[in-house]
């Protein structure tokens, strides 16, 4: 069976945890790791079927089969190529790491050398699918508008950086506009999505991300429109925050976890 090693024991990491310990992937949970070490105690003692261990990555990856990294843009870094060169398969969540052209070619090259895989999963939004048929031919253009309740923006650099008091925001406000590889270092915790969608289309610098902080509204909001040779579509979803990390929607825990299960599974469904 396959042998999960989980890094990042915060909303997403718990919610991954939780669907191996209850079957819901046919996986092994093996190992946990978490810069806050009591973090990850707390949730070793959580499950009912597996008791993983507290592992630092360096041996952790000597023990799986896949390494998820849920932990943040700075851990892709530390631990990706690590856990590549120990032959280990990796799903990111941390999508906006990879806006680092370097970083990168690096993981593709690892991968490739180890014969490795390294999975990305759709998140917290919708239309991958059509994105990833539609790139085989020519596209025009793809815009991401994200937009959240201003406290689901508190605490990342551009905010901080701009010296924005989100309190006083008290109509939808435009709080960026430009290129997803900019983007997701303004954000690097809320538009991943940005660079997800990047990887499967035309790339950071053509991918175009508008952020709004929006008092009106109480889930996170990501609409995409893609035009090329094929048409164009469009895609809304209205996310539910998760109500421990509101900067993260719940379907992006969903949609690990339904990555994971496919990753599992003979059936493979859809593009
Ligand atoms: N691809 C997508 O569509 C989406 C991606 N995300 C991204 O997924 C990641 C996980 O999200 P979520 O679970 O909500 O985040 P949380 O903040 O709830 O949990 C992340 C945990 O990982 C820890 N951590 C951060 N950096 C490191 C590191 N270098 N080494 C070890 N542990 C680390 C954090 O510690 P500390 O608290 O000290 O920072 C925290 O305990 C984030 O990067 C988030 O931006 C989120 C939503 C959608
Ligand atoms: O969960 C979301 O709404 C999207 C998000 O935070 C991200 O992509 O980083």
């Amino acid at each position: 069976m396959l042998r999960i090693g989980v890094v990042g024991c915060g909303t997403i990491g718990r919610g991954i945890c939780r669907a191996i310990d209850e079957g819901v992937v046919k996986a092994e949970l093996i190992a946990v790791y978490d810069r806050n070490a009591c973090d990850a105690e707390k949730l070793r003692g959580q499950f009912s079927r597996f008791s993983p261990e507290f592992m630092e990555i360096a041996k952790m990856v000597k023990h799986i089969d896949l390494l998820v990294e849920c932990a943040s843009q700075e851990a892709v870094h530390d631990v990706v190529p690590l856990a590549l060169t120990s032959h280990c398969d990796v799903l990111i969540l941390s999508v906006g790491a990879l806006a680092d052209e370097g970083l990168r070619n690096r993981i593709e090259e690892l991968a490739s050398e180890n014969s490795c895989k390294v999975y990305l999963p759709s998140g917290a939004i919708a239309g991958l699918d059509g994105l990833k048929s539609a790139s085989i031919g020519e596209i025009h253009s793809v815009t991401i508008t994200t937009r959240k309740p201003p406290q689901g923006l508190a605490g990342s650099p551009f905010v901080v950086m701009n010296n924005i008091d989100l309190d006083s925001i008290s109509d939808a406000t435009v709080l960026f506009e430009g290129p997803a590889k900019d983007a997701v270092k303004a954000f690097p915790a809320n538009v991943n999505v940005a660079a997800t969608l990047s990887v499967a289309g035309i790339g950071f610098e053509r991918t175009l991300v508008r952020v709004i902080a929006d008092p009106s509204v109480t889930r996170n909001i990501h609409e995409i429109t893609v035009k090329g040779a094929f048409g164009e579509f469009s895609s809304k979803v209205e996310n539910v925050p998760s109500p421990a990390n509101p900067k993260t929607s719940y379907l992006a825990q969903l949609s690990a976890i339904a990555t994971l299960k496919k990753i599992s599974s003979p059936l493979q469904v859809g593009t």
